[in-house]
């Protein structure tokens, strides 16, 4: 496609009215899978998988616990789509396709969006296994000029200053504490925090996860935000599930060099450091472990959604 052709939608829409059957074609929700969670769209009742290779204006995920297939299906009797897995700006991915699907959805109908990622955690308070229900969110990269709504708008009944504060749906929200409080959870399988959104695909240093830390920011990750400003923007109500896979790498206090080696010219013996890293095999591993209490929540939540509840319809 040109860097500046039109998107795609029309084309991408008929594609879509070929290979899905007219029972699914009006999804109630939209789900997008993060890194090793694509197991959610594996209990669809119904399911239609589609190769993103076949839809006009959809990309390819490049990158290992995504897979590059949406799926439309039924939980319980509630029609919705899945992406089995996103694009990111690291693999090279413009902002405008990261958030194509996303817009797909809306045009189909989608008015409640559930995004789900894997992220590390940068309050000492969460554990790894924990589940944060994000209402708030840090882009640095929005504020520098990295924002997938920059440019010409997509539609000119949208708004041009779109107010984010209320990005993330209360209503929605609500519903994720009582399917947690349905599946009798214990109270710290889940939390509320605040996603940090940097471009990666480096891992924070160890100054800047503090820097996070000290702006707000509960976990983060390479994802979600871009996804949530474009449903934003289409108007539909957007919730949040980001899986703590990892602590990001924050040591308590900076053992110095020189000391360590004055101490040891001194002929004292000196206690020693291994520096700790993060790595995806481990962020895959946790996705694995927790991936059916993420799909636990998110079919319950669907079922509230499906019944009316929430006032999130
Ligand atoms: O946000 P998702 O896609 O879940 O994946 C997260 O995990 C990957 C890093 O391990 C990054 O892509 C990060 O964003
Ligand atoms: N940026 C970032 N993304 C992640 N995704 C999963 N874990 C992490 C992490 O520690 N940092």
């Amino acid at each position: 496609m040109h860097p500046d052709a039109p998107l795609p939608f029309a084309e991408t829409l008929s594609v879509l009215q070929t290979l899905v059957p007219p029972k699914l074609l009006s999804p109630r929700v939209g789900i997008i899978c993060g890194s090793g969670l694509s197991g959610l769209g594996g209990s669809l009742k119904e399911v239609v998988l589609i190769s993103y290779d076949r839809l006009p204006g959809f990309v390819q995920s490049t990158v290992p616990g995504h897979k590059s297939f949406l799926a439309f299906g039924l939980i319980g009797s509630v029609p919705v789509v899945a992406m089995l897995g996103r694009f990111h700006p690291y693999e090279g991915h413009k902002l405008s396709s990261v958030v194509y699907p996303v817009r797909v959805m809306a045009k189909m109908g989608v008015k409640n969006i559930i995004i789900t990622n894997a992220a590390g955690a940068l309050n000492p308070n969460l554990a790894v296994g924990t589940i944060v229900v994000v209402h708030d969110h840090i882009a640095l990269p929005n504020l520098t000029g990295m924002n997938p709504l920059l440019g010409p708008q997509i539609d000119s009944s949208y708004s041009r200053f779109l107010p984010i504060s209320d990005a993330y749906s209360r209503s929605l929200r609500r519903l994720v504490f009582q399917a947690a409080h349905q599946l009798s959870l214990d109270r710290e399988a889940l939390a509320e925090g605040t996603y940090a959104w940097v471009s990666g695909p480096t891992y924070e240093t160890a100054a800047e996860g503090r820097f996070l830390r000290a702006a707000g920011a509960d976990v983060v990750g390479m994802s979600t935000v871009p996804e949530v400003l474009a449903a934003r923007e289409e108007g539909m109500n957007v919730m949040v599930l980001s899986l703590v896979t990892n602590m990001v790498v924050i040591p308590e206090g900076y053992k110095s060099v020189r000391e360590e080696v004055e101490a040891e010219l001194a002929g004292k013996v000196t206690e020693a450091v291994v520096d700790e890293v993060v790595s995806h095999e481990e962020v895959l591993t946790l996705g694995r472990e927790k991936g059916d209490l993420m799909k636990a929540l998110v079919e319950k939540v669907v079922e509230f959604i499906g019944n009316g509840n929430g006032g999130a319809v």
